[in-house]
């Protein structure tokens, strides 16, 4: 198992060309947040937002729009009932985010097959909280999908459900075999969070029990959502997004006792700036 190394940050945050807009750096469509949850729908688009996606829209229940407009003004809104103007914004998605807090309601499960029915092959799907569950406790009646591009992010508990691995017996090796029989990439989290992609197995170094508040899972989906919006599809902006979270929180951590996951959202610009390089200058990003 590889640790993630520091240098995956400059390797990945690359200064932006000056002929850019906010078409070069990727659309997001975040899809979640029940009338329970609508705070893990939040926190999730904030994050998006802050990593510097180029435009995001939230797809939730409609309870959620107020909250989510007065903490995110910059991502757009679509009710999650609204098929029509949800599919339109599908095709037209880079990353595609499902799971943060959408709950395990039939409505929910729709939602995810419609997903997996339509998802296009250059599109990165991230399957987190709730989609995970219901992925893995329905398995058999989900639409026919590719899944070389699907990231799943479980902390522990989702990924005994995914994989039938209970939480004692997870090690690296049935968690390989598991992986390779789901064919997606899998962010492992925890205390020292593991990414299994389809050829190498990634330990992230950072982290810290300060980040033990809910919402932090929701966030890290996020980020990991605005890297892939605007960098490269590789598994380095994958480990790049990761690190980062934890490099964040750590730093926090040095003089606050918790670490909101709200508070981490508004260090991620100042921190991605930090680690901005000037060595490349990308041509093209998509
Ligand atoms: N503000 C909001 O709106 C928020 C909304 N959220 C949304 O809620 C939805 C449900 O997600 P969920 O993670 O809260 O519940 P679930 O899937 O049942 O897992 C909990 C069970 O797993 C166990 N467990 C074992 N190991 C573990 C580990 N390493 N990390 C974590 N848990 C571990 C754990 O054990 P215990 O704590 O009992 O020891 C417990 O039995 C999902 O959509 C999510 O996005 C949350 O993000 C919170 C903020
Ligand atoms: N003790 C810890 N040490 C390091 N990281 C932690 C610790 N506890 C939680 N985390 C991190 O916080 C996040 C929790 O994710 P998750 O359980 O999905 O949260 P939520 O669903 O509430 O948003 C993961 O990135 C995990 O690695
Ligand atoms: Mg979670």
């Amino acid at each position: 198992m590889k640790l993630i190394y520091a240098e995956v940050l400059t390797q990945t945050i690359q200064k932006r060309p000056e002929h850019s807009h906010k078409g070069s750096y990727g659309q997001v469509v975040i899809i979640g947040g029940n009338k329970q949850y609508g705070g893990a729908i939040q926190l999730c688009s904030a994050a998006t937002v802050y990593s510097g996606a180029g435009l995001t829209t939230t797809v939730t229940d409609v309870q959620n729009h107020a909250a989510v407009h007065a903490m995110v003004p910059e991502t757009m809104v679509l009710d999650w009932n609204d098929t029509k103007a949800v599919t339109n914004q599908l095709k037209k998605a880079t990353v595609i985010v499902i799971g943060p807090g959408l709950g395990l309601e039939q409505g929910a499960f729709s939602l995810l097959s419609f997903v997996l029915e339509h998802l296009q092959t250059k599109q990165i799907c991230i399957i987190d909280g709730s989609a995970i569950t219901l992925y893995a406790e329905h398995k058999e009646h989900l639409p026919p999908h590719p899944t070389q591009n699907l990231i799943f992010t479980p902390h522990e508990m989702e990924w005994q459900r995914l994989s039938g691995i209970t939480i004692a017996e997870q090690t690296p090796e049935k968690n390989r075999q598991a992986q390779q029989q789901l064919g997606a990439q899998i962010v492992l989290k925890k205390h020292r969070t593991e990414i299994y992609t389809a050829k190498q197995t990634w330990k992230n170094p950072l982290g810290t029990p300060a980040m033990a508040t809910g919402g932090m899972g929701d966030t890290l989906a996020g980020m990991i959502a605005g890297f892939y919006a605007q960098f490269p599809h590789h598994t380095q902006t994958l480990l790049a997004a990761v690190y980062l979270h934890s490099f964040i929180a750590e730093k926090i951590a040095q003089t606050h006792y918790v670490v909101l996951p709200s508070t981490l959202i508004k260090e991620i610009p100042l921190a991605m700036k930090l680690f901005e390089s000037f060595q490349e200058t990308r041509t093209s990003l998509h």
